[in-house]
């Protein structure tokens, strides 16, 4: 351990980026600087305790922690099936808590229940794939998009989507609802490989510190 060193968090932009700030603060880590809407600035240091923060598109996270840019991130569950990357996982946060689903019309029930080779819109191609290949051993057509998947059922796009739910309020506003439930959701803490071996100390006791206040 290098007491010089400093540990880089990279953190979600996004829904998740101010509970994490607010449960870093819990445990003395502040960052006041980061929170700040208008500055361009990209990566934030607080000096006394030898940390360094930086915001990435959620997606980024997992690519910036298992390539040792950075040492710990902090990201949604999702994020982490779908990028597939070499990091450890090693702590549920709760906070962000949703679901990864199947959603569509009622009337698309019965399509994936006689397994017929439905279309499934998803900004998730990787978790899709698994679930309808892997798990329930169904051949599907899937077709990535970047937002508002809801809208792919309604105008004919595909038959079903793979979105995450957390209110409903999406779904029950355009007239969609819960097919089947792929896996429940929630933000983490992933750490670098090497970092886990060579920070233990000063991993394992902001992983402590981190638990005793949630
Ligand atoms: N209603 C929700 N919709 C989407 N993500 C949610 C929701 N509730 C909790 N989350 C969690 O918050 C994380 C970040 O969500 P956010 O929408 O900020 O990011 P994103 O979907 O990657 O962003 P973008 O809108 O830039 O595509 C998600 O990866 C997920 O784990
Ligand atoms: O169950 P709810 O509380 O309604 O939340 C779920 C919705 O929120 C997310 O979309 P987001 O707002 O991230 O926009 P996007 O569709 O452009 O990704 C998600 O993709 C659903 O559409």
């Amino acid at each position: 351990m290098n007491k010089d060193r400093y540990l880089t968090f990279a953190l979600g932009k996004g829904r998740l980026a101010n509970q994490t700030l607010d449960l870093f603060e819990k445990i003395g880590i502040t960052c006041e600087e980061i929170r700040d809407k208008n500055t361009r600035k990209l990566i934030f240091v607080n000096e006394e305790l030898k940390l360094r923060f930086f915001l990435a598109k959620g997606p980024d996270v997992p690519t910036y922690v298992e390539y040792g840019a950075a040492d710990i991130g902090i990201v949604g569950k999702d994020t982490i099936l779908e990028e597939g990357r070499n990091i450890y996982e090693v702590l549920d946060l709760g906070f962000g808590a949703c679901r990864m689903c199947i959603c569509g019309p009622e009337d698309a029930r019965e399509l994936l229940q006689h397994h017929e080779q439905i279309r499934v819109a998803t900004k998730y191609p990787k978790i899709a794939k698994d679930y309808f290949y892997n798990k329930k051993h169904q051949t599907v057509e899937i077709i990535k998009l970047n937002g508002s998947i809801e809208l792919a059922p309604i105008v004919g796009l595909s038959e079903v989507i793979c979105d995450i739910v957390e209110t409903g309020t999406t779904l029950r506003e355009n007239g969609l609802t819960v097919l089947e439930e792929v896996c429940p959701l929630s933000a983490r803490v992933v750490v670098n490989q090497v970092s886990m071996k060579m920070e233990n100390e000063r991993i394992t006791d902001l992983i402590s510190r981190l638990k005793q206040v949630l």
